[in-house]
């Protein structure tokens, strides 16, 4: 007769343990804790800082950053968080859909028992706050989700780094498995490909064009080799490719340039408010880089862009929701989380 030992594993709070415990924690950016100048500006500051963000020499960044940026920007952005933010409950839209798609996730593993909990990269709930929650419900192995289908340093990078500056200070750590992106995941694009169905479907004036605007990046870190074009690059085509769509009428551009360096081109506003002159009057907006409505879709794209639009001579300008907390994303993440937690279950 053969015995198996299986040696007890230590739960996160030193008690021995025999059977092992899975979590989820989804991890998005972060926001501003409200819309006034201190708390804007403290959220920046934390932003900004980040090397992975700003790669130049901090001896030089930092006295622009605290001296000009950090002084002009959070009274500008304020306002514009203040023209998207959720007054019923007090938080930004990213926090609030962050929130809803962890509850409605957590749904999905009831009857497995895992809990399923979220997190900022900058700001509240911190991933600190987050790891300790899953932790304290005995989770000793813990999938992390960075919410971003397209690969950069400057996002996902900068989420696992964070997670893993946390994990330093644990002494009973659990393990980890990080999600990686996934640009041309199949439940992603059919999700996306639904949405803009669904957004045009019923416009009495079919848009000419879809523009598909991305976050942008400097130029640089992607010669530098962040792989984040070639993600969003593999988004369009697999989008194009389920839409029977083409590079002329479903459009990538890179919008929310920061600073005077070159970014990725073409620029949304300037090539969007150059559509009315060329004949094209109609168009619907999309941006897949975020999982969730913020400042950049809601602000940027469904305030500034449109207007410039309009003010050009454009007449319907239609913005397709992230996906935010539909059924399509819950069933996405539900995917995603199932392949990576595969023999964890
Ligand atoms: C050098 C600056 C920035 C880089 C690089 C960058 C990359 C990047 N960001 C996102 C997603 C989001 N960014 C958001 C806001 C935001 N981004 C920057 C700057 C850089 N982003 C700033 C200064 C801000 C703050 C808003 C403002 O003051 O205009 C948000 C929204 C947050 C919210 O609360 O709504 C998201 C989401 C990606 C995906 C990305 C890399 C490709
Ligand atoms: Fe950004
Ligand atoms: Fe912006």
């Amino acid at each position: 007769m053969v015995f198996h030992y299986i040696p007890p594993r230590k739960r996160p709070d030193g008690a021995a343990r025999i059977a092992s415990r899975p979590g989820i924690l989804l991890l998005n950016l972060g926001t501003p804790d409200d819309t006034g100048y201190r708390s804007v500006r403290r959220y920046l500051s934390e932003f900004l800082s980040d090397r992975r963000v700003i790669e130049g020499s901090p001896v030089l960044w930092q006295p622009i950053l605290q001296g000009i940026v950090l002084t002009v920007r959070p009274g500008k952005s304020g306002k514009a968080y203040e023209r998207i933010w959720d007054k019923a409950r007090n938080e930004s839209p990213l926090r609030g859909y962050t929130r809803s798609q962890s509850e409605a996730l957590a749904q999905r593993f009831a009857a497995e028992d895992v809990p399923v909990t979220w997190a900022m990269r900058y700001g509240k709930p911190s991933v600190a706050v987050g790891l300790k929650e899953l932790m304290e419900h005995g989770c000793d192995r813990i999938l992390v989700m960075p919410l971003y289908p397209q690969y950069s340093a400057t996002t996902t990078a900068t989420a696992n780094d964070q997670l893993f500056r946390v994990l330093m200070k644990v002494r009973n750590q659990p393990a980890i498995r990080t999600l990686p992106a996934f640009p041309d995941h199949p439940a992603y694009i059919d999700a996306l490909a639904a949405s803009i169905q669904d957004g045009v479907a019923h416009l009495p004036t079919p848009p000419q064009m879809i523009v598909v605007s991305f976050h942008g990046l400097p130029q640089e870190y992607v010669d530098k080799g962040d792989s984040y074009q070639a993600d969003c690059i593999r988004t369009m085509e697999a989008l194009r490719a389920k839409l029977g769509m083409t590079a002329e009428t479903l459009v990538l551009t890179f919008q929310s340039r920061f600073g005077p360096t070159k970014w990725l081109e073409p620029y949304t506003a300037p090539f969007v408010e150059a559509l009315p002159e060329k004949g094209v009057k109609n168009i619907a907006v999309i941006t897949p880089g975020f999982m969730a409505d913020c400042i950049e879709t809601l602000d940027e794209i469904g305030n500034e862009v449109r207007d410039e639009f309009l003010a050009k001579g454009g007449e319907t300008f239609t913005l397709i929701p992230c996906l935010n907390d539909s059924p399509a994303c819950i069933d996405l993440l539900e995917q995603l989380a199932r392949q990576e937690l595969s023999g964890w279950l």
